[in-house]
This record gives structure tokens, C-alpha cells and sequence, in this order.
């Protein structure tokens, strides 16, 4: 089997995107972020406090013929971004673009904190890292790709983000027309979870390429790129005006300056990001004062090779033994 369906971008600086999925008999459809950073499925609900949602779309268990409820099982996750949620599991028939997984467990937030109630484009996540990071007990349950696995053409899926526009998730197969170019493997380290690699290096703008190790998670679910400040003050020593604010948390520089390109390595290989993807969003909408989407990892504990560098790469997650991921040009 194969899938393939739309990633949007949820708003115009693309802080996430949604893809279309459908839950039960008959269908209902949701538009949830497809997320490598985590290994849980779960969506707003009929269990969901009205209070806390705000247009998004649920899932009603009790209108799905195919819904069971998984008796005694419950969740509860916390994001880096400090965002949580909670709740019970159903296991009902799910399909992402044409693949179809019976019985996936379906995790219905019964509280969600409040950024996930002001995100009405966003009605839950589906974790793509391994399932070991799954979150419900007693038992953890089987991510969409896991289930879907032993039915797939090929053990993989890809994910081709585009800056500002709708790009698209494939499963089980390798589109060769959504890149140019070889596709440039690494491993993957499957522990803790998170899809673990190194970059080669790095290079500023037209400036020499730095070989160093750098090892961070590829994670479709952070929106921007974090790497050591090392690297991010070289980066902005070159941008006129840029500074590291403590008040809006990063760093800022004026709308107008003339970034540097990005160019990040996957062992031989070279991606260039465009300026522009790291001109990321103004402060504010009137502001002449922009927040960059390269940004410290120093708080995080580890680097996140988010959406702002994913976007520039065809990246091939790979769950053959042992696990790896690809980059191609596009
Ligand atoms: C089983 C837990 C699971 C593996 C969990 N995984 C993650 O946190 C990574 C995962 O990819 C999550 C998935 C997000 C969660 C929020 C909703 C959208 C998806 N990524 C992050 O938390 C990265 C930081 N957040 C982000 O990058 C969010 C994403 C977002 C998008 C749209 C709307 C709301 C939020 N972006 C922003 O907040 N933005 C606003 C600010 C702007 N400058 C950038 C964009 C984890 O590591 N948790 C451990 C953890 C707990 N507590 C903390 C404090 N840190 C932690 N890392």
C-alpha cells in the first residue's frame, strides 16, 4: 500500500502544517499536524470541554461504527514549547491520503492547554518518531506508521514542507518527481525516540563550510531550525543590526537587512536555506522589526532541524533496520 496527502501551512509565516485525515464509519475528517517530534495521535473530541475548543473539528467516537474503546487506558503529554494534553483512547479505522490503518489507537484529549484551544486550524497531532515515546499507560500504543508498516510498498515516508505553500506527506513510496538529485542517507540513532541524526557542518552565506558534527532530531512538528549558538551568533554577526533580545526571546534584526543564506550538511551533501525562510516573521504586524527562524538550541538541551530547514530538503524518513533518513535537493 501507499498514501499521499497535502501538508498546508496552518498561517502565512507556516508556524505548522496540517494534513488532512479521516477517523471512523462513516469518515470525519480533521486536520492534524503530522509530527516527527512526537509519537502520539490524538485529537479534540466529543470528550473535549466545549470551553476549550475554539472551531476546531472532533472526533465523536459514538458516531463511528468501528469505535472501541480501549478500556483503562489514558495519556498525557507535554511539548517543548511547554503545550500539553490528556485523555482516553479509542482504537478505530484511520486513513491518511488513501492508506488505511484499522484499529489505530485514537487518543481523545479530554483538557488541552490553552495554546492548543487558540490554534483552531489544528485539531491534534499524529507522532511520527518511534513508538517508544508514546505517552498511554498501561500499555503504549502503535504510531500510524508503525501499524501501517507491514502493508507498505517500502518502510518509509517522506515529507516535502514548502515555504509559504501546500507540500505534500507520501507513504510507502519515494516520489522521484518531488526531487532532483540523489537522495543522501544518514543514520539514525532510534534513541530515545526522536529521528536522531548529525549534520557534517555548516557554512554562512558564500563563507567556507565548517565539517563538524552536529547531532539534533529532524522534527516536522518544531517550526524553526536551533542549533548551538556558536553557529547562530557567526550567523547573525553577519546581518546588520541583528541582536540577541532577552525580551522576544531570540534573535531579532530589521525587516529590511540582507540576510545570509544557511547551508547545512548531510555527510557529502550540501542544502542551502534561503534567506528568506529565515526571515522568519515580524514582531508584531506593524513592526519593522523581524524574529529569525535560525535560533539558540542553548535552552532546549538539543538541536531541532525544524520545519525552517526541512522546507529547504526532500527528506525521506526511513524505518528499515537499521533506521535512517535521506535528504534530496528538490
Ligand atoms: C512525549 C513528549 C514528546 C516527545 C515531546 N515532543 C516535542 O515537544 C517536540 C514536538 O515536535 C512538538 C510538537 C508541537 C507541539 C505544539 C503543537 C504543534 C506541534 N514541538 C515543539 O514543542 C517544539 C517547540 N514548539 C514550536 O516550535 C511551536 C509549534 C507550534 C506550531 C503551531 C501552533 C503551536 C505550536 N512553534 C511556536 O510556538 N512558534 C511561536 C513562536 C515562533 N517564534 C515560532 C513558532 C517532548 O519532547 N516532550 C518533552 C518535553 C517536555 N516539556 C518541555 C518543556 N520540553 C520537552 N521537550
Amino acid at each position: 500500500d501507499t498514501g499521499s496527502a497535502a501538508a498546508i501551512p496552518i498561517n502565512e509565516v507556516d508556524i505548522a502544517y496540517v494534513t488532512p485525515v479521516t477517523v471512523g464509519t462513516p469518515p470525519q475528517t480533521l486536520m492534524l499536524d503530522l509530527d516527527t517530534g512526537s509519537s502520539d495521535l490524538w485529537v479534540f473530541s466529543s470528550l473535549t470541554p466545549s470551553s476549550q475548543i475554539r472551531g476546531q473539528e472532533i472526533y465523536t467516537p459514538t458516531k463511528s461504527s468501528t469505535s472501541q474503546l480501549l478500556n483503562g487506558h489514558t495519556w498525557s503529554i507535554r511539548y517543548g514549547d511547554g503545550s500539553s494534553s490528556r485523555g482516553t483512547v479509542f482504537t478505530d479505522n484511520f486513513t491518511i491520503g488513501g492508506l488505511e490503518v484499522k484499529s489505530q489507537a485514537v487518543q481523545t484529549a479530554q483538557e488541552v492547554s490553552s495554546s492548543f484551544t487558540q490554534e483552531q486550524s489544528l485539531d491534534g497531532l499524529v507522532g511520527l518518531g518511534f513508538s517508544t515515546l508514546n505517552t498511554v499507560r498501561p500499555s503504549s500504543q502503535l504510531t500510524f506508521f508503525d501499524n501501517a508498516r507491514p502493508n507498505l510498498d517500502e518502510e518509509v515516508f517522506t515529507a516535502d514542507l514548502k515555504y509559504h505553500a501546500t507540500g505534500t506527506y507520501d507513504f510507502g513510496f519515494i516520489d522521484s518527481k518531488k526531487h532532483n538529485g540523489t537522495i543522501t542517507y544518514t543514520p539514525v540513532q532510534p534513541s530515545p525516540g526522536y529521528w536522531t541524526h548529525s549534520l557534517s557542518g555548516y557554512s554562512v552565506g558564500s563563507g567556507a563550510f565548517q565539517s563538524s558534527q552536529i547531532s539534533g532530531i529532524s522534527d516536522t512538528g518544531t517550526t524553526l531550525l536551533y542549533l548551538p549558538t556558536a553557529i547562530v551568533t557567526a550567523y547573525y554577526r553577519q546581518v546588520q543590526g541583528a541582536q540577541n533580545s532577552q525580551y522576544y526571546g531570540g534573535y531579532v534584526f530589521p525587516c529590511a537587512s540582507t540576510l545570509p543564506t544557511f547551508t547545512f550538511g548531510i555527510e557529502g551533501a550540501r542544502f542551502t536555506i534561503p534567506a528568506s525562510y529565515i526571515n522568519y516573521t515580524r514582531i508584531s504586524p506593524t513592526s519593522t522589526t523581524c524574529y529569525g527562524g535560525l535560533q539558540s538550541s542553548s535552552g532546549l538541551g538539543i538541536n531541532i532541524f525544524g520545519d525552517v530547514a526541512l522546507k529547504a530538503a526532500f527528506v525521506v524518513f526511513s524505518g528499515t533496520n537499521p533506521p535512517r533518513i535521506g535528504f534530496a535537493p528538490k
